[in-house]
């Protein structure tokens, strides 16, 4: 029996970074996801490995489980239903595990994911063999989420071959969990974010799972219903960057000017509030959309701004920002900043010719773009094979 599990990624339209401090934010899916495939090995195989296979990258890790068990000694008895952090003794002894399978120093951002990995296959499944094969379509480490998306593909994959979980192994095709499960889901892929990000908000696991738009403010989330039709054309700077440190870096800030920094958290928590009023609220004609959009696009210019004031925007940012601007377009940043994925607001009466001409211009100076669906579905899995 195997298990394929897919999450998407997100995008934030307000409140990324704010909303690690309390601040709400609104994100939604996209619909590009990471992949997770699932399988124990059967008693003929006679294999007693953990394989990770990162496919994309042509990466494959493996331990064998006795070695798993002699350094995590404690991850045998642990019950799946109930999610739990990383201790510090395991932490170290997950880092050993991962820094013997030498990973080149050019993809060392890769040993977060790894490490996530491991501490929620033994927290799930403790030290029996199998082979987890992940691949996305989401590039890593740009701001649309692949962290989480991966965090949720693992735990969706994870918990659906644990007996904590109930599911219908005969339907064919994607299924979605019930409301408890995904509640797991998300709590599990929580521990695995914490991993990766340090001090995650919880945001973009909860996107992933649930899919759809959210308002989400400590660890809270309402789901925005919405018939506005929402384009964002996605612009990835290729600039890398790594949200931990970023994260990071805003809360040093905020320690060091703490009332300055409160205020630009509130300012932010009234814009999003604002953003997700404007996108709920049902609309007519296209006279209303156009003012809706002229509204978002004022907001999205104030979020970018204190984004900046933060200290997360960047030369390559700064640099779509003032292109679209020549079409009069509006910009900002999405996810941790430093680099990475910006969102630009396509009107509705925009013309084909005009994006044509952005997204050249874009090309010109070494960015790519996209066009992603907006708000769609969130973690899936499905069955193949027999057990
Ligand atoms: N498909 C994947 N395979 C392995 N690791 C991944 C994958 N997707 C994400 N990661 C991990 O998440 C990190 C990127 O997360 P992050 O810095 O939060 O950026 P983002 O979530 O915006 O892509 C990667 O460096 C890696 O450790
Ligand atoms: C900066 C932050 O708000 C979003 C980070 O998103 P990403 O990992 O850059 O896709 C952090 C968080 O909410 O956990
Ligand atoms: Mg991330």
């Amino acid at each position: 029996m195997e298990v394929r599990a897919r999450a998407p990624g997100k995008i934030i339209l307000a409140g990324e970074h704010a909303v690690v401090h309390g601040s709400t934010a609104v994100a939604a899916a996209i619909d590009l996801y990471t992949y997770v495939s699932l399988r124990f090995p059967t008693p003929e195989e006679n294999d007693d490995a953990l394989i990770f296979h990162l496919k994309d990258l042509d990466l494959e890790f493996t331990w064998p489980v006795g070695k798993i068990k002699e350094v995590l000694p404690d991850q045998g008895s642990h019950a799946a239903s109930s999610p739990l952090s990383c201790s510090f003794e395991a932490t170290k002894a997950i880092a050993s595990l991962v820094e013997e399978q030498n990973i080149p120093e050019d993809k060392i951002g890769l040993v977060a994911g790894v490490s996530a990995f491991l501490w929620l296959y033994t927290s799930i499944h403790g030290y029996k063999p199998a082979k987890a094969v992940v691949t996305s379509e989401l590039p890593l480490g740009s701001g649309l989420g692949s962290s989480a998306a991966l965090c949720v593909a693992l735990s969706a994959a994870l918990l659906a071959l644990s007996d904590s979980v109930k599911l219908d192994f005969s339907h064919q095709g994607w299924q979605v969990f019930g409301d408890s499960e995904l509640e797991l889901v998300n709590k599990w892929a929580f521990e695995g974010e914490k991993m990766i990000h340090g001090k995650p908000s919880g945001i973009d696991n909860t996107v992933s799972t649930y899919g759809n738009m959210i308002k989400f403010r400590s660890g809270e989330l309402t789901r925005i219903r919405t018939n506005m039709p929402l384009k964002m054309l996605i612009t990835n700077t290729k600039v890398g960057r790594n949200t931990k440190a970023l994260v990071a870096g805003v809360s040093e800030r905020a320690v060091r000017h703490p009332s300055a920094m409160t205020s630009v958290f509130n300012a932010v928590d009234s814009i999003s509030k604002e953003v997700a009023d404007i996108i709920q609220s049902p609309v007519s004609d296209d006279l209303a959309i156009t003012e809706k959009e002229e509204k978002l696009e004022e907001l999205m210019e104030m979020s970018q701004g204190l984004l900046q004031c933060m200290g997360v925007s960047h030369a390559s940012i700064e640099n779509v920002i003032r292109t679209t601007l020549k079409y009069k377009l509006s910009t900002k940043l999405t996810g941790a900043g430093g680099g990475g994925c910006v969102l630009t607001l396509l009107p509705t009466l925009l013309s084909g010719t005009v994006v044509d001409k952005v997204i050249a211009d874009l090309e010109a100076c070494g960015f790519q773009c996209l066009i992603a669906g907006i708000g769609g579905r969130g973690m899936e899995i499905s069955f193949s094979g027999s057990s």
